[in-house]
């Protein structure tokens, strides 16, 4: 009975540790404490066949090699987003919100660039992990979804809880996988967008678990009924529940105080672990969010601002020299 106590324990504290590291950078124990708790775990649940567990930490990677990948019907659509490339452009996108929502208050994000995810969790486990496709219909790439060490198994709230957000390549991945098929003489990702895009369609798990991705989570489906009423709240309780969440956003009154964080963002973005092509401007209160609804495929709620189009050489050179 010890032993089967020992496993849950073992599951629990490696839940922890991965939080601590791949979250919070910020790791309580050495690696190699971490691998001799993981080597038990794997041992005693080889002991054990009655506690298998898909959830269990040593569960991440492996499993058969897929055919191919479900289709799944989205409960909510996933929206695309607008776009504005400029100040004006900003200007008028505000004075459209403002004529229905005169106080209106923002929440400026990064606009990571990698690929939307919706990840699905029920009574508290992770169960699948549906790519955005067109909105109505994805791709079920759990078993690929499972291998990204920021994402928790387990988290705590019961029900069903869908998040929402963008799974990327680091730029350090990118590199790394790039000089890898180079000496491979394979050919190359174009950039971390399309590697990532790669890595998530990888019919074999364990290719998809050595490249590296990671995860931003910035959206709770059905937040207003666990009582959340503001996006920032939103991203708060995501937060809560362990899942990766961007730090690096700002609450903005006005167009002034967005482009101003725009402004500091596009100078400092060659120097972010990860690519970013523009920056992503919410109204932050959830009932304004209802108020103002939604297009065809895009929210009148929010607007993706785009940095202006690079010269391929800057592209080339910030992907190599940083
Ligand atoms: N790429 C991003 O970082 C990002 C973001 N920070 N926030 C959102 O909010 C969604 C919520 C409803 C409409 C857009 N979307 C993002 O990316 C979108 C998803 C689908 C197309 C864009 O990539």
């Amino acid at each position: 009975m010890e032993e089967v106590k020992r496993i849950e324990e073992l599951r629990t504290l490696l839940e922890k540790l991965s939080y601590e590291y791949y979250v919070l950078d910020h790791p309580s124990v050495s690696d190699q404490e971490y691998d001799r708790y993981m080597q038990e775990l794997i041992a005693l649940e080889q002991k054990h066949p009655e506690c298998y567990d898909a959830n269990s930490p040593t569960q991440r990677v492996g499993g058969a090699v897929l055919e191919g990948f479900e289709k799944v019907e989205h409960r909510r659509m996933m929206l695309s987003l607008g776009n504005v490339f400029n100040y004006e452009e900003l200007v008028a996108f505000d004075e459209r919100v403002r004529a229905l929502e005169p106080d209106v208050r923002y929440v400026v994000e990064l606009k990571i660039d990698g690929l939307a995810m919706s990840l699905i969790y029920r009574d508290g486990r992770f169960v699948q992990a549906v790519t955005r496709g067109d909105g109505t219909i994805g791709e079920d790439v759990t078993s690929n979804i499972k291998t990204i060490p920021s994402i928790p198994m387990r988290i705590d709230e019961p029900g069903e809880v869908e998040v929402r957000g963008e799974v990327y390549m680091p730029k350090a991945s990118f590199r790394r996988l790039n000089s890898e098929r180079e000496a491979n003489g394979e050919e190359l990702f174009a950039n971390p967008r399309n590697a990532a895009a790669g890595s998530v369609r990888q019919l074999d798990s364990t290719v998809c678990a050595k490249r590296g991705l990671d995860a931003f989570w910035y959206y709770f489906v059905n937040a207003q009924e666990h009582g959340i009423h503001s996006h920032e709240e939103a991203l708060e309780e995501l937060s809560r529940l362990h899942l990766r969440v961007n730090p690096l956003r700002r609450c903005c009154n006005n167009v002034d105080e967005i482009w101003a964080f725009i402004e500091e963002i596009s100078a400092r973005r060659h120097e972010l672990p990860y690519e970013i092509d523009g920056m992503v401007i919410k109204v932050d209160d959830l009932n304004a969010q209802t108020r103002l609804g939604t297009t065809v495929k895009v929210p009148r709620w929010a607007t993706a601002y785009k940095f202006p189009a690079e010269e391929v050489t800057t592209r080339l050179l910030d992907i190599v020299l940083t």
